[in-house]
């Protein structure tokens, strides 16, 4: 994987963030990579997950999937960060085992799911590292009696990650269910390469190894100098352009697989940065397809955005057939690959013309290895720009008050974050 910041430079007159400004802020990434490198050491809470490479055991993973046999399905019960690692590998990689996530309680989404299953032959993997999320465990409720009127025990069909406490626990305690432990110190958006992310990959036949050691690599690169270390490098020039006003990020990856990693990336980079009037909002784009829809804000639009442009130089390719029609003998003899290709690098150099900056992030293969790579990478990347910017990266107060509130209007406790909402003033215009 490597991550090219010409265009970032290139385009340095309008935005300021030279070559010069990088070298300058050199010297803040070291102090960052010491203290990142400390917290790692004592596996403090939030830096453990960068110990994730080698923490986390495979074989343990393995050993939790391993007694469901032939199962047709996988569906994952969980939220943000407990579902959407493990949505980023299971999306993104072709397997016979089909991959679903209940990740909401739209009751008509859950319903259509739940009818369209062959329960009988489904897993079952419910994922709460409090293991008191609301959404989480009305819908393993709502599993667990689909399957008992299917006539299936759904006891034998699920397992469960969780932490030590909360109800997720007291039920598996309950009903004797298997359960993989969520590591301490890894908070929900940076659990992907721990049981929580790799239990559904593992399921469905991938390499969880091969991810892992996907991450190693990237591991290894961490240095106390952004022009040696990738993942600095990304990080510390998102950091440099927010603080000159380049307040959103669109991801944009060329690839249909990649488009969860999209959505994983945006919980990422929001609830970790998002604090103290800082960050730098996540956008989800798809190349080619958005550059027909959003590209014209990115290049024309305010002067606020950096466009992230993902891509694997290596995959299978299609070959466009020839034709005679007058005006369309270009496309003939090459193929759909060369076309995004060439839309790709279309978008690149209209955005420099523009000044607009942008950054290429280019992966071997979106396979095993190279998602273990790009996860870790952003991960770094994240923490870093935490580091730079002086934020709690591993907290999400915003998040939880919104869930208290929730909780109180439902009559689960006693929350007064509930009152706010009745106290809201409304302007009803009907
Ligand atoms: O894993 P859980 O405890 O159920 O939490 C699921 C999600 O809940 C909240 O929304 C947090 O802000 C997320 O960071 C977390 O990933």
């Amino acid at each position: 994987m490597q991550i090219d910041l010409g265009n970032v430079l290139d385009t340095a007159s309008v935005h300021g963030v030279s070559r010069e400004t990088l070298e300058r802020l050199d010297d803040r990434v070291a102090a960052a990579h010491d203290r990142i490198e400390r917290g790692r050491e004592t596996d403090e809470h939030g830096y453990a997950s960068l110990n994730l490479p080698s923490s986390t055991d495979p074989a343990e993973i393995r050993e939790a999937v391993g007694g469901f046999e032939n199962p047709s399905a996988i569906v994952t019960v969980g939220i943000g960060g407990s579902a959407l690692g493990a949505a980023t590998l299971t999306d993104a990689l072709d397997s016979d085992v089909e991959a679903h996530y209940l990740d909401n309680v739209d009751p008509e989404a859950v319903a259509s799911l739940l009818d369209s299953l062959d329960l009988g032959s489904t897993v079952v993997n419910v994922v709460s590292r409090s293991g008191t999320t609301a959404e989480t465990l009305a819908n393993f409720l709502v599993v667990q009696e689909a399957m008992d009127d299917a006539g299936v025990d759904w006891a034998d069909r699920t397992f469960v990650t969780t932490g030590e406490e909360g109800n997720l626990r007291d039920l598996a305690n309950q009903h004797d269910l298997p359960v993989l432990p969520v590591p301490d110190g890894v908070p929900g958006r940076f659990s992907v390469l721990s049981t929580v992310g790799l239990a559904a990959a593992a399921l469905c036949g991938h390499d969880i190894e091969a991810v892992l050691e996907g991450a190693a690599a990237q591991e290894a690169r961490l240095s106390d100098s952004l022009f040696d270390s990738p993942a600095y490098a990304y990080g510390a020039v998102c950091f440099a352009l927010a603080e000159r006003g380049y307040t959103a990020n669109a991801m944009m990856p060329y690839a249909e697989s990649l488009e969860t990693f999209s959505e994983w990336f945006a919980q990422l980079w929001a609830e970790s940065l998002g604090k103290d009037g800082l960050g730098q909002t996540p956008l989800r784009a798809l190349g080619a397809t958005d550059q027909h829809s959003q590209l014209q804000l990115y290049r024309a639009g305010p002067r606020d955005k950096l466009v992230t442009l993902v891509r694997a130089t290596d995959r299978e390719d299609v070959s466009i057939p020839e034709t005679d029609l007058d005006g369309l003998a270009y496309l003939g003899g090459s193929s759909l690959g060369e076309l995004l290709d060439a839309e790709f690098e279309a978008t690149e150099a209209s955005l420099v013309a523009a000044g607009q900056p942008n950054v290429r992030i280019e992966l071997d293969e979106v396979n095993e290895y190279g998602l273990g790579e790009l996860l870790y990478a952003m991960e770094t990347a994240c923490v870093v720009y935490g580091e730079l910017a002086s934020v709690e990266t591993f907290v999400q107060p915003a998040v939880e008050w919104g869930k208290r509130a929730a909780r109180g209007l439902l009559g689960g406790g006693d929350f007064e974050e509930a009152d706010a909402v009745a106290d809201k003033e409304r302007l009803i215009i009907d």
